[in-house]
């Protein structure tokens, strides 16, 4: 099944067929039960220590948009928490529904959240590529981000997306000097376990890191800063792709934007 896929046919309750890690000890997502955590006072604060000019490209995956950074040395690495050394930034992409109501793959008590985050890093350490690393239990380091929606205003922006990147499958474009951590909420207190991939193929290889503090995204502030974007790129003479897409932050003045 290399058409994968969040349909009847080829969605999460048959990926089993193809992917039988989908029965795995250690899948995600997961309901985080809060009341169910143990503290650990052992752990330290996470630590992200990001270089803008380490990112490289947007693309469409098919399944979502993905911003990939270059992870050829330990430009961009996290570390702390459960982690062991540092860990090496890949990339950076969402899930999302189709409505507010829900699309983030991880819950808290049962509770949706309409999208997340991933931002995923792999042990430079002691692997010698992403591939590799990704066959191992403590490869992969995934932090994952809650978006939450601002005075419940609808947010379709993420769909919109997803629309119009469907129909330009493959398709990718340079993006320069962006600092993943302005989409980092100010608090950093986490939740974590060991995980997997919440794809195919399922990887047994991730450490989960969920921050517990959602990142806030309203329409209000989508459009006013796309108004703002459309005027500076008008300026600048340079032709905008009338769908480009916006996704302030609470934590951060830069918007992430999406040419669509
Ligand atoms: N949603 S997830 O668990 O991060 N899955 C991923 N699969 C491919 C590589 C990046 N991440
Ligand atoms: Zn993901």
């Amino acid at each position: 099944m290399d058409n994968w896929g969040y349909a009847d046919h080829n969605g999460p309750k048959v990926w089993h067929e193809l992917f039988p890690l989908a029965n795995g000890e250690r899948q995600s997502p997961i309901d985080i039960v809060t009341k169910a955590a143990i503290y650990d006072p052992s752990l330290p604060p996470i630590n992200v220590d990001y270089d803008p000019s380490s990112v490289k490209l947007i693309m469409n995956s098919g399944h979502t948009f993905t911003v990939e950074f270059d992870d050829g040395e330990d430009k961009s690495v996290i570390r702390g928490g459960p982690l062991h050394g540092s860990y090496r930034l890949q990339q950076f992409h969402f899930h999302w529904g189709p409505c507010d109501d829900y699309g983030a793959e991880h819950k808290v008590d049962g509770r949706d959240y309409p999208a997340e985050l991933h931002i995923v890093h792999w042990n430079a350490e002691k692997f010698s590529s992403f591939v590799e690393a990704a066959q191992n239990p403590d490869g992969l380091a995934v932090l994952g981000i809650f978006l939450k929606v601002r005075n419940l205003i609808r947010i379709h922006l993420l769909s919109i997306c997803l629309i119009f990147l469907l129909y330009q499958d493959g398709k990718q474009s340079s993006f320069t000097n962006f600092d993943p951590s302005c989409l980092l909420p100010d608090c950093k207190e986490f939740w974590t376990y060991p995980g997997s991939l919440t794809i195919p193929p399922l990887l047994e290889s991730v450490i989960w890191i969920l921050l517990k503090e959602p990142i806030a995204v309203s329409s209000r502030q989508v459009w006013t800063s796309m108004q703002t974007f459309h005027s500076s790129c008008v300026l600048r003479g340079k032709f905008i792709n009338p769908l480009c897409l916006f996704l302030p932050l609470k934590s951060c003045n830069t918007p992430v934007l999406l040419f669509l």
